[in-house]
């Protein structure tokens, strides 16, 4: 009576394991097949004579080494492999890309009594899903980044005349001062302002305005070097920052800048018409002096160039005395 109950457990016990969608293999404490389920026949597509009970599982993976289930390289050696971690009596759990291109996800569980016991789930479903979702992220980071960069040069910039704006300036200036607060080379500072800018909207409109004030700062970017720095300050008022110190230097670009932007030509539709910048020059040369305040002199500076005419250069007093003698001749 016991022994038709444990029988009728035991067929019991193999339809469920038939019945799972798991393949299973079993083996026993030698290393060789104790049972193999359909689902195991079929996902290598073996011939069942292969996974006969007493079969050595090494068989099965020379077998699958052969066929090149385990990708290029020596068989004998992905044999070697897969049997360590039975002698180890070790449990693992891995996801292997089958040469078929799928994906599987195997666990190996030592029995208590000796032997092992094997699970092979196909998660290819569940891999491309997770691919998928990595290249969105990855896209989704991408252009996030990409837009992150764009959002920052475009807070770096004036949107009607696309160079530095004034906060920009602060930054550049500040750091350039700090890059140089070793050597004494003193950095100049223009303020450019646009002369009676101001009848130019009231004549032509704020259109036309606009439109000379786009002309003026492309003459500025295009009389000045790589590294110089040029901003605009607000209104019709910009501001240059030239890393080279030589007061003599510095005047000489000034006025480069003033004739350059004289002799440009504002075009607004039939009409053409020109304008003229005054420059105050001032000098960076005591890296403790804070920015506003050489700001500040190069402003007066262009206060005098305005009542001095327009159209012209004035250096500030606090530059006098800092250079050397051919400088102030200059
Ligand atoms: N079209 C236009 N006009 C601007 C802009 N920003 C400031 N302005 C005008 O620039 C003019 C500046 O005028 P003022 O400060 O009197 O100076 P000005 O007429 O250039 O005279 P001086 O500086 O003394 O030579 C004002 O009319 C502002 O409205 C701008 O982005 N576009």
């Amino acid at each position: 009576m016991a022994d038709a109950s444990s029988a009728n457990d035991l067929a019991l016990i193999k339809e469920a394991l038939e019945g799972i969608t798991q393949s299973l293999l079993v083996i026993d404490d030698a290393l060789n097949i104790l049972y193999a389920n359909s689902g195991f026949i079929a996902l290598f597509s073996l011939p069942p004579e292969l996974v006969e009970r007493g079969r050595p599982v090494e068989d099965l993976h020379r077998y699958l080494a052969l066929r090149g289930e385990y990708g290029p390289g020596d068989p004998e050696a992905h044999v070697a492999f897969r049997q360590r971690p039975l002698h180890e009596r070790s449990s693992y759990r891995l996801d292997r890309k089958r040469a078929c291109g799928t994906y599987i996800e195997i666990a190996g569980s030592p029995l208590p009594s000796g032997g092992y016991v094997f699970t092979f789930t196909d998660v290819t479903e569940r891999r491309l899903a997770q691919q998928h979702l990595e290249q969105q992220v990855a896209n989704r980071t991408e252009s996030l980044s990409a837009a992150n960069l764009e959002l920052s040069r475009l807070a770096d910039l004036d949107p009607l005349l696309g160079i530095f704006n004034r906060r920009k300036f602060y930054q550049l200036a500040t750091l350039a001062r700090q890059r140089r607060a070793s050597d004494d080379v003193p950095l100049s500072l223009l303020m450019v302002d646009v002369d009676h800018f101001k009848s130019i909207n009231d004549r032509y409109g704020h259109s036309a305005g606009d439109m000379a004030l786009k002309t003026v700062a492309a003459a500025l970017v295009a009389g000045l070097r790589q590294d110089d720095v040029v901003a605009r300050y607000g209104g019709e008022e910009f501001v240059v920052l030239l890393p080279n110190g030589r007061l003599a230097n510095a005047r000489a670009v000034a006025e480069k800048l003033r004739r350059r932007v004289a002799a440009t030509t504002i075009v607004l539709g039939s009409l053409s018409l020109h304008v003229t910048v005054s420059i105050g020059l001032a000098v960076w040369s005591d890296p403790s002096q804070p920015l506003d305040s050489v700001l500040g002199d190069a402003d007066e500076a262009l206060y005098h160039a305005k009542q001095s005419g327009r159209d012209c250069v004035f250096v500030a007093p606090s530059a006098e005395g800092l250079f050397l003698p051919e400088d102030r001749l200059s």
